[in-house]
């Protein structure tokens, strides 16, 4: 578990006060993904290292596994730190260490004995799938293998929680979705409680159960990534879904957009409009995403039929939790 209580955090460079974090509270539960969006310079950096003390808010306060950090003295703190991993955009690996190496320092630093590191450092380079490397040195390693090395190392103490700072965003798109597989396996089967930062949406969807949205320091969106998706308006549907172009063709009906989640993406909701309601729909533009195991999806169509029964027809949609919209033409 990870908690922030209005956490602010001012910087002072050049005379000059930067507000990088405003009142940010935010709750991650154990075992949970949690990714905070946000674009260049809206604090991502600043908030996930307060999630271990490599910054210090200047107010509120954070807790991890139930430890309030800002409590504890520098020795309490430093083994507390043992239970929060940490993995990096650059992948930081010592280059003149070899993969082993670089997976055992953590271990040798807390003074576990030879031949546990020996295990445990081979237990690692299995998991991430590297077994065949540990004598290379990071140079001969490509930006996923690298990665997967930074995430050996940072899984060694055997961590409650894992901080990823961009750990994807200097990988190609395949490698990051094989890198973001990987964190995902490691989240369901060890438990691990993952807090990530990125500025990709295809992040979020690809494997964090809960999401929230930094702008300028504030923290203005959070809560689980199916629910903000389903719902038109939160900056989550906006990233995910961009505005229909839908042209100067004209609308041959009432033109409306749904988007739907989940069960209500499992059901015939456009053929039970026309065997209900006697109506038709006509598709224009529309487009699915999988979510983890949910399909979501954004639907633009116009609905013909009498005034009533497109009434009745939208009344319905409603009923089943849903927010028709309907687009004005032009
Ligand atoms: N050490 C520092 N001293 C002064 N200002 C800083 C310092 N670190 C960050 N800032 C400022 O705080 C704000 C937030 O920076 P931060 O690096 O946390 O954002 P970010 O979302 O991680 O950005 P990016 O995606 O570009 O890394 C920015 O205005 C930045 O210039």
């Amino acid at each position: 578990m990870i908690a922030f209580r209005g956490v602010s955090k001012v910087y002072t460079s050049g005379g000059r006060e930067v507000a990088a974090l405003r009142n940010v509270s935010l709750r991650v539960e154990a075992g949970e993904v949690h990714g905070v969006l946000g674009q260049s310079g809206a604090g991502k950096s600043t908030l996930i290292r307060c999630a271990n003390l490599l910054e210090r808010p200047s107010q509120g306060t954070v807790h991890v596994d139930g430890q309030d950090l800002l409590a504890l003295s520098p020795e309490a703190l430093r083994k507390a730190r043992q239970s929060i991993g940490m993995i990096f955009q650059h992948f930081n690996l010592f280059p003149s260490k070899t993969v082993a190496a670089n997976v055992a320092y953590p271990l040798e630093v807390a003074g576990v004995p030879r031949a546990q590191v020996r295990e445990r450092v081979e237990e690692l380079l299995s998991l991430v799938g590297l077994s065949d490397k540990a004598l290379a040195y990071p140079a001969q390693l490509s930006g996923g293998q690298k990665q997967r090395v930074g995430i050996a190392r940072a899984l060694a103490p055997r961590p409650r929680v894992l901080l990823s700072d961009e750990a994807t965003s200097a990988l190609d798109p395949e490698t990051a979705r094989s890198v973001l597989e990987l964190l995902r396996d490691i989240n369901r089967r060890l438990g691990v409680t993952l807090l990530l930062i990125t500025h990709q949406m295809d992040v979020v969807k690809a494997i964090c159960d809960s999401a929230s949205v930094l702008e300028r320091g504030r923290l203005v969106e959070q809560g689980k990534v199916t629910e903000l998706l389903a719902r038109p308006g939160t900056r989550l549907h906006e990233l995910c879904f961009p505005p229909f172009s839908t042209g100067t063709e004209a609308p041959t009906g009432r033109r409306v957009a749904l988007t739907v989640a989940g069960e209500n993406a499992r059901r015939p909701l456009l053929s039970t409009l026309a065997r209900q309601f006697d109506v038709d729909a006509l598709l224009v533009e529309g487009a699915v995403e999988r979510v983890g195991a949910i399909r979501v999806g954004r639907l633009l169509f116009d609905l013909q039929g009498t005034a009533d029964a497109v009434s009745q027809a939208l009344t319905y949609l409603r009923e089943q939790g849903l927010t028709p919209e309907e687009v004005p033409h032009g």
